[in-house]
């Protein structure tokens, strides 16, 4: 039984390849490289070129290495770049998704792990989401994870293929041995922004936005730790293989906090000022957006880094790292 990983060169992929290896597995990795890194995979792990959308190649994958599961992470993520070009989001993350679905079923994968977001709840009004809240994405990006939520219910539905959808909130720090973090070039991501400003790396860094409906008025998010994000996909996938029951998963911790508050905890881990202007909203934005995890948990997630110091110690520890390593 081996697991593929598409996306494992990537910033959340490249943690579940750690997870795995840490407890004696080796994963299989695919990956195109548009926005990973060769030098994120560990050399004992197998590595292929290619892209998700090449039926063929992955067939052929599957065939090679005995996949019993496909843990599917390789997308395009930035909200604003999925509004400004939707195109390119329901091709690489819609359209590729259905192709990778063909070649698991072809192949006979018994089990698919999705990456799925919280844009896929759009807006909500209300202090937290369940997975029974009706999804309203409000970017195409969110809209094109959607969709692949419904071919991969539908898939199983008719050929008998077992799923998780993880519905991931926003993922942030880095591997607290300090082995992967996040690395994308231009990454959008506010913790990240926030640390590569306190470095030095960005004169300053924008809040978007100060007029929403939240207590400072700046967004709420629900910070993940991608160490924690990383276990949850292995619970599920073992709890995927005992019971064979499919379900759609909510990965958070269930608890908020503002730009204001995620910019005010960089400044202290990092205990250093940086210039914060503000800016207009960027489209897209939900003003807030906090998980209900009971599901989650109920299955025996155990999260151990929620603290978000210490989310941003990892992340900081990491980027400082970056510059060692170049
Ligand atoms: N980062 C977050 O906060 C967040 C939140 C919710 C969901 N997610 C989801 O988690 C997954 C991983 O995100 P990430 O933050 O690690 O992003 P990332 O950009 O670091 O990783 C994506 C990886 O997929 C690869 N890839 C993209 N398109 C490909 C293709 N067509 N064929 C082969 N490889 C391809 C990239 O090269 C990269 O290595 C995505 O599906 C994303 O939608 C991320
Ligand atoms: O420089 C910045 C960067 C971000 N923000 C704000 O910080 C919040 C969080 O923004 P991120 O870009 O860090 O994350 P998003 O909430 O936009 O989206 C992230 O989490 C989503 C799930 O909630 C998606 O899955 C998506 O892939 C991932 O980028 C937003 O209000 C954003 O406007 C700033 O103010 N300044």
């Amino acid at each position: 039984m081996t697991v593929l990983i598409t996306g494992g060169a990537g910033y959340i992929g490249g943690h579940a390849v750690l997870a795995f290896l840490d407890r004696g597995e080796t994963p299989v990795v695919l990956d195109d490289l548009s926005t990973g890194s060769r030098s994120a995979i560990p050399s004992e792990v197998p590595f292929i070129f290619g892209d998700v959308g090449d039926t063929s190649l992955l067939l052929q994958i599957i065939e090679a290495h005995k996949i019993d599961a496909i843990l599917h992470f390789a997308a395009k993520i930035v909200v604003p770049e999925s509004i400004a070009d939707p195109l390119a989001y329901y091709l690489n993350n819609t359209a590729k998704t259905r192709a990778l679905l063909e070649a698991a079923v072809k192949g006979k994968v018994r089990y698919f792990v999705f990456s799925s977001t919280a844009a896929v709840y759009g807006n909500p009004n209300r202090a937290t989401v369940n997975e029974e809240t009706v999804p309203a994405p409000l970017s195409p990006y969110g809209m094109s994870k959607l969709m692949s939520e419904f071919m991969i219910r539908d898939v199983s539905a008719a050929y008998g293929q077992k799923h998780v959808i993880l519905r991931y909130f926003n993922v942030a720090g880095a591997d607290p041995k300090g082995r992967h973090g996040q690395s994308t070039a231009n990454a959008t991501h506010l913790i990240k922004v926030a640390i590569e400003t306190a470095l030095g790396r960005r004169p300053f860094m924008n809040i978007f936005g100060n007029d929403y409906p939240t207590p400072d008025g700046t967004c709420v998010r629900d910070y993940v730790h991608v160490s924690d994000l990383a276990y949850a996909h292995l619970l599920a996938l073992d709890q995927l293989r005992l019971d064979g029951v499919s379900r759609t998963l909510n990965c958070g911790y269930g608890r908020g906090y503002s730009v204001r508050e995620v910019v005010e905890a960089v400044r202290r881990v990092a205990g250093t000022n940086f210039e914060v202007r503000q800016a207009p909203r960027r489209p897209g934005d939900p003003a807030s957006i906090i998980a209900s995890n009971d599901q989650l948990v109920r299955l025996g997630w155990k999260p151990e880094l929620h603290d978000l110091s210490v989310i941003v110690q990892h992340a900081l520890a990491w980027e400082k790292s970056c510059v060692i390593r170049v």
